[in-house]
């Protein structure tokens, strides 16, 4: 059964709109920050990870974001180039702003956290006039991550992304990406959130970032069932709700449900998880799989991603899920 038709025949497989950013990600591991001294650069921001993870497993894709007009701006145009996505609508910011930087912390596989350093940042000064309509026409997917809705212009941006791909049938969908920096209320972001969520096909998210979407709704349970009707009355044909290594939950508009759990992992950190488990759903949506297949594929990508020191860097192509799949199958994982 086919839950969402992406147009035929386009140019692009895969459009993201969002953050391009920096990971400074720990080199020494199970420490706290306190103690790290040294840090590996990747390029970063979950919809720049998402769409690489896109580009590696053979997808045709583009990027629209912001860069700042600096070196850093440039290694994240370079490193985009490198993996094929087409950066014709990444935009370099002139008025002096900075690339967002993201410090890992890896105190152990399971205790790591993000500080962020996104003061006067450049991927959220994307204006509205600077949103390519061609592109988005080109395109059969757009994806939208809710960060970039944290701030105008970019939020405006955002917003006239989705007026683009509504008025040329690309297929939306939207990351829920929930970090609560740069927002300044709960009230502020839930607002904007919902907003968007109405506009699109596929929704995303984590139990805690649909948490967050109902803070004027009434869920006390958080039943998860509940949480995805809402958004059948609106645009969306696919509600994916992620519960960590306890698996995903995939509700389809029709009335039905399928559960995925995760695959085994050697984890070494757990942030990246939802960015390569979007890719490998997402690639098998649009290969033609059933839901089940897709959750399967991009649970398999998300252990290989939470496996590595990177979130962009690690993100696997067609052979490495298909191998990881077979040596799990074979018992040949062993969870750390
Ligand atoms: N510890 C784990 N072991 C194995 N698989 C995991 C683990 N944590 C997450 N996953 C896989 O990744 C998927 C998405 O994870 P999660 O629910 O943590 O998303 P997320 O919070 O968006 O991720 P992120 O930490 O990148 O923000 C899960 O459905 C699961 O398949
Ligand atoms: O999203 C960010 O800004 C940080 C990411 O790049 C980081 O790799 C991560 O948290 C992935 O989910």
């Amino acid at each position: 059964m086919t839950y969402v038709s992406f147009p035929a025949s386009r140019k692009k497989d895969f459009t993201a709109i969002g953050r391009l950013c920096i990971d400074l990600n720990a080199n020494e591991i199970n420490r706290p920050m306190e103690e790290t001294m040294t840090f590996t650069k990747y390029v970063g921001g979950s919809p720049a990870n998402i769409t690489i993870g896109m580009s590696r497993l053979g997808m045709e894709t583009a990027f629209i974001g912001k860069i700042a007009g600096d070196q850093m701006g440039r290694f994240i145009q370079s490193y985009l180039e490198k993996n094929g996505i087409d950066t014709s609508n990444v935009v370099t910011d002139n008025t002096g702003a900075v690339t967002g930087l993201a410090f890992t912390e890896i105190k152990s596989p399971t205790d790591c956290s993000i500080l962020m350093y996104r003061d006067n940042v450049a991927d959220l000064l994307l204006q509205a006039s600077e949103v390519q309509e061609q592109l988005i026409a080109d395109s059969k997917v757009l994806l939208i991550s809710g960060t970039a809705l944290a701030q105008s212009p970019s939020r405006e941006a955002v917003i006239q992304a989705l007026t683009y791909a509504k008025k040329h049938g690309t297929v939306i969908v939207f990351d829920l990406d929930y970090r609560p920096y740069t927002w300044t209320s709960d009230e502020e972001t839930a607002v904007y959130y919902n907003l968007a969520a109405e506009k699109c096909d596929i929704i995303l998210g984590t139990r805690e970032e649909f948490d967050m979407m109902e803070t004027f709704e009434n869920n006390p349970d958080h039943n998860d069932q509940v949480t995805a009707q809402k958004w059948f009355d609106f645009s969306a044909k696919i509600v994916v709700i992620k519960h960590g290594k306890e698996g995903s939950i995939a509700y389809t508009r029709e009335g039905l449900s399928h559960r995925a759990n995760s695959y085994p992992a050697r984890v070494v950190k757990t942030f990246g998880a939802g960015d390569s488990y979007a890719a490998g759903f997402l690639y098998g949506l649009m290969q033609g799989w059933t839901i089940e297949r897709s959750m399967s594929y991009g649970s398999a990508a998300a252990s290989i991603v939470i496996s590595s020191h990177s979130c962009s860097d690690a993100m696997p192509t067609v052979e490495q899920v298909n191998e990881y799949i077979e040596r799990c199958n074979r018992g040949e994982i062993i969870p750390s």
